[in-house]
């Protein structure tokens, strides 16, 4: 490509080491580096105006083309810590559910969890906007990102996505990769690596840079998010996509 690849991140702090390289601007003159929340980061590459984007893998089905351009992504092998259903019930008494409208794959996965893990049928509904404080009585809502490492402090009851999804199957779970719609050289991916290993190497470089007052970030980034997606990964992924599929979602 002569012009400069478009790229997509998410604008959470799970994201920050992946993208830690990139914004000091290493590769500043291959690529342009946009942020946003991740149903918006999937709407992008769906409607071609970012070539690669940090894309929920929920919106695989939905791409014409895909390719994964990186070995790196937003996973977990157990507590994710900020993929949860919280509710100030428990799960078996909860009425309505409501789900964050910035997620694509936790919804989903969500979904599943409820209808084969819990076996428990809440109403479901969309939202457009923030919706936490409608988290009361027996409406729960699914919450991701750094609004669900704050929303850990307020709810009586978190259910870990990642860690039912780990109960549930034995396996890891890839929430996001990097993925595009159209080739992409392997030129190119072999220093995209380089990048997103470069902020894992510099986990104290990334966390000062982000003061959080919230959670621990070190943990979020060693023992929470998980961010190499291995061949067990790709296993939960295959895995999770078969529900996707098997369910029409
Ligand atoms: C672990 C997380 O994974 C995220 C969850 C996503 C989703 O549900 O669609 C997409 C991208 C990831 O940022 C998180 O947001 O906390």
């Amino acid at each position: 490509m002569d012009r400069k690849i478009r790229v997509g991140a998410v604008s959470y702090l799970n994201t920050k080491p992946l993208i830690y390289g990139l914004e000091k601007g290493m590769m500043k003159d291959d690529i342009l580096l946009e942020m946003d929340y991740p149903s918006n980061v999937a709407a992008r590459l769906l409607e071609d105006s970012i070539d690669i984007g940090l894309v929920p893998v929920a919106t695989i089905p939905r791409l014409k083309e895909y390719h994964f351009v990186s070995d790196y992504g937003i996973a977990c092998n157990g507590r994710v810590s900020s993929v949860s259903i919280f509710s100030e019930v428990p799960i078996e008494e909860v009425s309505e559910i409501l789900l964050d409208y910035q997620s694509r794959t936790s919804v989903r996965l969500a979904k599943i969890l409820m209808r084969e893990y819990w076996q428990v049928n809440p109403v479901i509904t969309d939202t457009r906007e923030d919706f936490r404080d409608r988290i009361k009585g027996t409406t729960a809502g699914v919450v991701i990102g750094d609004r669900a490492l704050e929303q850990r402090l307020v709810s009586t009851y978190n259910y870990d996505l990642g860690e039912t999804w780990k109960d549930f199957t034995g396996l890891p779970f890839v929430f996001a990769g990097w993925i595009s719609n159209k080739p992409i050289s392997e030129e190119f991916i072999n220093r995209f690596n380089l990048v997103n290993e470069y902020g894992l190497q510099r986990l104290e470089e990334v966390i000062a840079q982000n003061p959080y007052e919230v959670y621990d970030l070190y943990e979020y980034y060693t023992r929470n998010i998980d961010y190499r997606l291995d061949e067990q990964k790709m296993k939960g992924l295959e895995l999770y996509l078969d529900y996707l599929k098997r369910f029409g979602f």
